[in-house]
């Protein structure tokens, strides 16, 4: 039977998408959404800091009690208690007197300034004010931070640290996110083994589901990486039903090309809901995708040739990711450098050349083969350079696109 007619990347990843929806909102504890996107604007319900309070450890006083006060001729004031943070029981200042005061600490009523430590003798009962301070000097107002009422994150930021932090400092114990992608990732192959399993004359470990299940964590993803399925369509329709109650996606490898054992098309094919072929693209042409289960579980169906495998979730598994997790941009942005060396490419396919990319220099160089069983090139890879499909030979010096693998979406993705 020849080769269907190539559908190209974009035609591809169009479909994928318009077959993905975002997932349901829930409140999740705050730790747990690191890296998805807020799925509601958050708005301060009250004002940071809560009360004013001392930035410096020292004594809280009024300030027409100190304004003379010099080293020649300090200010002497009794010391009438100590307020500490979380410690804080004197609540107001007696005119003429001072109160020990912690940093954080509530600013009595009445004291206007906090007198560091070290511009007095750090009296116990009385103390000595070598220096006047400035009217609110060390006081943080109440609300000069964040104001209650205030927008603070839009819907679609991204949590990191910082976001994080700032919705527990504003009491927040749980924040509203579209939840995590449940990824079931399953490697198919008679070949395989589990990596630390002895090899024999024709076996192989299982990079693969480590290379997606890892791909799929880094995203954002809940990643349940499935042990290793024979080429026998029954074990594999068996492994598939067992794990799609847990499946919000399930991403297999291999068997979706040619061969007389190819276990995905031979199981998938029949049910009807799963789309096969060829993809324009250099490593990845075969392809699959559809939805599998009662529940219509989004499957994708990647080539078992590592680098093709890889390269096609980049493509397309992760922007359908991404859209499920609320997240913009889908796609990991291209960027433009300059080749260091020629290259070649063959017609009619898009090709992703491995490469590095030197951002600052604004370069990109091809590293090791195009072959797509290269995994020690593919890990010393930090990019790939995108070929077009018309483009057959480039010169050093061009110019070009480049998808880099490690960078250009939040947090580091
Ligand atoms: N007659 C044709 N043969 C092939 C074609 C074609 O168009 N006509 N396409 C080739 C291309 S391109 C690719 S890519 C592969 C894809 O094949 P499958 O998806 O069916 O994958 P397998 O045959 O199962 O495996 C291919 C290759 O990858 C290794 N592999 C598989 N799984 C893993 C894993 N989990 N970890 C590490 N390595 C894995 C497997 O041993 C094979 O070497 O088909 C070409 N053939
Ligand atoms: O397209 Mo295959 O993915 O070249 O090796």
């Amino acid at each position: 039977m020849p080769d269907p007619q190539p559908i190209t990347v974009e035609e591809h990843l169009d479909r994928v998408l318009a077959a993905i929806e975002p997932l349901a909102v829930s409140t999740q504890p705050l730790l747990d959404a690191l890296g998805l996107a807020a799925a509601e604007p958050v708005t301060a319900g009250v004002s940071l800091p809560g009360f004013d309070n001392s930035a410096m450890d020292g004594y809280a006083v009024r300030l027409a009690d100190v304004v003379s006060a010099t080293s020649d001729a300090p200010v002497h004031l009794p010391v009438v208690g100590a307020i500490g943070a979380g410690a804080a029981d004197l609540r107001d200042l007696p005119e003429g007197t001072a109160a020990k005061i912690m940093t954080g600490a509530p600013v009595p009523a009445g004291a206007d300034a906090v007198v560091p430590y070290e511009w007095t003798d750090r009296g116990a009962e009385h103390v000595r004010i070598d220096r006047a301070p400035t009217e609110g000097q060390h006081v943080r107002r109440a609300g000069e931070d964040v104001t209650a009422g205030d927008l603070v994150l839009e819907a679609g930021t991204v949590l990191g640290p910082r976001q994080l932090g700032l919705l527990a400092s504003l009491g927040h114990a749980r924040v509203a996110v579209r939840h995590r992608p449940r990824v079931v990732v399953l490697s198919t192959g008679s070949e395989l083994r589990e990596p630390g399993q002895p090899l024999g004359h024709d076996s192989i470990h299982d990079g693969n589901s480590f290379l997606l299940a890892a791909a799929a964590r880094r995203a954002g993803a809940a990643v349940y990486r499935v042990g290793i399925v024979p080429d026998q369509p029954e074990a594999f329709l068996a492994a598939l039903e067992e794990q799609l109650v847990r499946a919000d996606v399930v991403v297999t490898s291999g068997g979706v090309s040619m061969g007389d054992y190819d276990v995905v098309k031979a199981a998938l094919r029949p049910l009807g809901t799963v789309w096969f072929g060829p993809v324009a693209m250099q490593p990845g042409k075969p392809q699959g995708f559809g939805h599998v289960g009662p529940g219509r579980v989004p499957i994708f169906t990647l080539p078992g040739n590592p680098v093709s495998a890889y390269l096609s979730f980049e493509l397309f598994v992760l922007p359908a990711l991404r859209k499920m997790m609320g997240l913009t941009p889908w796609s990991r942005p291209q960027v433009t450098a300059r080749l260091t060396h020629a290259i070649t490419s063959p017609p009619g396919r898009r090709q992703l050349l491995r490469a590095h990319l030197d951002v600052a220099e604004g370069t990109v160089s091809p590293v090791g083969g195009p072959g797509s069983h290269l995994v020690g090139g593919l890990a010393d890879a930090d990019a790939v350079v995108v070929v077009p499909e018309d483009v057959t030979a480039l010169d050093a010096g061009a110019t070009v696109s480049v998808l880099p693998l490690d960078t250009g979406l939040d947090g580091g993705l």
